[in-house]
């Protein structure tokens, strides 16, 4: 035998380790799941053979007639789940059944709080895959050979889930993987056809094989087939009329294992020169890696003629929709297209078009029915919605529609564009917003004194992605979008101008602020804040500029413009300051205060600790003055 054939025992990746401890704890209360779990790789692996078999003639004749058979031995206290699927090479196996190849594993696993009902959830919704048997299991052993490799090269893993397993060749004449659990005794009441058969109807009724339940000894003993226990038939393939909301909500949790219902679905058929069948599903909670993940979309299956051909990629569904979920199925591609072809296909390119409007059909249907459904899809996708104000240009307004916003005059998310524009002031013909770092610098900001003042609302944009939102959509259903943080806010047709002196004191702080600042203004927008940043129209905020360097970006430098209030009583003072060192202290004050309310970062925060503690001391009845020991210790 071959030093690679030997058998050999080796150790679970950490994290498989550290996942299956966390899982066993947290599931036990679910343990059923753990059938769904290995019915649907089995489905998974029958679908691949499928595929594999178009293209690959060693194949053919293999994908005939494909079923998972699940067989229960009460007495050995065993459950196996057995397809003739497309089977694992002992690399694979190495590679599936040893480590977790997902990405963002690490962040799930830290993202775990210790809650067992809490971690139940997000354990379901990152997919617990094959490692739950051991939440029922002592012992698993999985025996499988690749369909396309000889039986001398079949494999036999084995594993009672504790840090190791052990893997040895053996000879296996079907293609294909048995897996068998040997239960742990308070779980062999699991081992009866009344309960098996009620757990693969609840979990797995929708699966497109034939799932068949057999008892060891007793179908052969009576030479019977045994009895396929689900609906195999393809759902969306069936007529509409024939389905009820139960079928559908069946199988939403079937294909994704979201047990939560769906918030709605739409099912077509396209009849005529091109044939497809549509079924998508608006989920009701959000995956926990959807925002870290944008490429990843698992969620919408591409079938041809019945036969599972990939996840659908960008071909099918934007990023931005990457939250539906569902299944399509066309009879009208070739069953040998390869997923290069799928790219330019033009069908697919009109099926692409037809998913992105029935996912804003029922998104925008939800919005029209608001509620707790509504709401519960815009925390969940409202931010990831937004990138399709980004990228899809021809759907921008539409989407631009769905978005909802914080505003200077209501405090929760719910305010549209279209509410917005219905709301607008007498004279008003510009969408005002103000982005910020989170909702309570946002309603702070000196820069709403001017609009509060005039009755106007501002939409406070506080998601990380608003910066880019905005950058992409200057104008919505004819209106102007602008910043309530840009230099030339046009308020008032009859604006007074400042007057000289007002000017002469922005020169003077100009002057003493020198290269930190780019213009110093004095306007009419601040009521009750001596100052505030402004931006350049044309210029990054300094939101966007922070991002970028978070994003570890080389970002220009650019001066901020600051606007004084010359009315406010510290500007007043400081026009009749004539002593220049402390003008230039209270200059400089100013500015730095100006930074901190836009949520911005200073320069030198000790200095302005400093000056503060001197204006403190002084205000005490102290001398004005700290000293150098207090300027270190700030
Ligand atoms: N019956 C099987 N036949 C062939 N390959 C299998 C079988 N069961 C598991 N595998 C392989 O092991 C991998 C890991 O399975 P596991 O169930 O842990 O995760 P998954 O199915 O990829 O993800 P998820 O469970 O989140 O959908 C699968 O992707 C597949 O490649």
């Amino acid at each position: 035998m071959s030093e690679a054939n030997a058998p050999e025992t080796r150790r679970f990746d950490t994290e498989v380790h550290q996942l299956l401890k966390l899982m066993i704890n947290a599931l036990y209360s679910n343990r059923e799941i753990f059938l769904r779990e290995l019915i649907s790789n089995a489905s998974d692996a029958c679908d691949k053979l499928r595929f594999e078999a178009l293209t690959n003639e060693s194949l053919k004749g293999l994908d005939q007639d494909l079923a998972v058979d699940v067989r229960f031995d009460a007495e050995a206290g065993t459950l196996t789940v057995c397809d003739r699927g497309i089977g694992m090479s002992r690399e694979e196996v190495i590679d599936n059944l040893g480590t977790i190849a997902r990405s963002g594993t690490k962040q799930f696993l830290e993202s775990l709080s210790g809650d067992k009902q809490k971690d139940a959830a997000l354990i379901g919704q990152f997919g617990v895959g094959f490692y739950s048997a051991f939440i029922v299991a002592s012992e698993v052993s999985v025996e499988t050979r690749r369909a396309d490799e000889p039986a001398a090269k079949a494999v036999r893993w084995t594993s009672s889930g504790e840090g190791e397993y052990q893997l040895e060749p053996i000879e296996r004449e079907a293609q294909g993987t048995t897996i068998t659990l040997t239960l742990r005794d308070e779980h062999k009441d699991l081992l009866s056809e009344w309960q098996l058969k009620r757990i693969i109807r609840h979990y797995s009724n929708h699966i497109a094989f034939p799932i068949r339940l057999s008892e060891a000894g007793k179908d052969e003993a009576k030479d019977e087939a045994p009895e396929t226990v689900n609906d195999s038939k393809a759902l969306w393939a069936r007529a509409k009329s024939e389905l009820s909301d139960e079928d559908y909500q069946e199988f939403y949790t079937s294909l994704t294992g979201d047990e939560e219902k769906p918030l709605s679905w739409a099912h077509h058929h396209v009849e005529g020169s091109q044939r497809y069948s549509l079924l998508l599903y608006l989920p009701s909670q959000a995956p926990f890696d959807m925002l870290i993940n944008r490429d990843e979309r698992e969620g919408v299956k591409l079938y041809i003629q019945r036969v599972f051909i990939m996840d659908a990629a960008e071909q099918v569904v934007p990023r931005y929709l990457r939250f539906m979920r569902g299944v399509i199925d066309s009879a009208d591609l070739p069953l040998n297209i390869s997923r290069e072809i799928l790219q330019d296909d033009p069908l697919l390119k009109k099926i692409r078009a037809t998913v992105i409007k029935r996912s804003l059909d029922l998104i925008e249907r939800l919005a029209e029915e608001g509620g707790e459904a509504w709401e519960k899809f815009h925390t969940a996708f409202g931010s990831v919605l937004k990138e399709g104000v980004i990228e899809d240009f021809e759907q921008r307004e539409r989407i631009a529609s769905l978005l909802r916003f914080a505003s200077s005059k209501s405090d929760d998310e719910g305010v549209g564009l279209d509410a917005y524009i219905d709301n607008m002031a007498e004279g008003q013909d510009t969408i005002w917003y103000l982005t910020a770092d989170s909702l309570k610098v946002a309603k702070n900001s000196p820069h709403l004194e001017a609009f509060r003042k005039r009755g106007i609302e501002v939409l406070l944009l506080t998601d990380r992605i608003d910066e880019w939102l905005v950058a992409h959509l200057h104008e919505y259903k004819g209106k102007q979008l602008k910043s309530a943080a840009s230099g030339k806010l046009d308020l008032d047709t009859d604006e007074a101008e400042p007057d000289e002196s007002a000017k002469t004191l922005a020169g003077r702080i100009k002057q003493v602020l020198g290269e930190q600042v780019g213009n110093v203004t004095a306007g009419s927008r601040l009521t009750d804040s001596p100052g505030c940043i402004v931006s350049d129209d044309n210029a990054m905020s300094l939101q966007m500029q922070k991002m970028l360097r978070q994003a570890g970006q080389d970002v220009p430098d650019s001066k901020p413009d600051l606007e004084i209030n010359a009315g406010h009583p510290l500007l007043q003072a400081m026009a009749d300051e004539t002593d220049e060192a402390r003008f230039g202290e209270l200059s400089q004050l100013l500015f730095d205060q100006a930074l901190l309310a836009e949520g911005g970062e200073l320069a030198d925060p000790a200095g302005y600790v400093r000056r503060v503690n001197a204006l403190l001391v002084n205000a005490l009845g102290g001398k004005g003055e700290s000293s150098e020991d207090d300027a270190a210790s700030a």
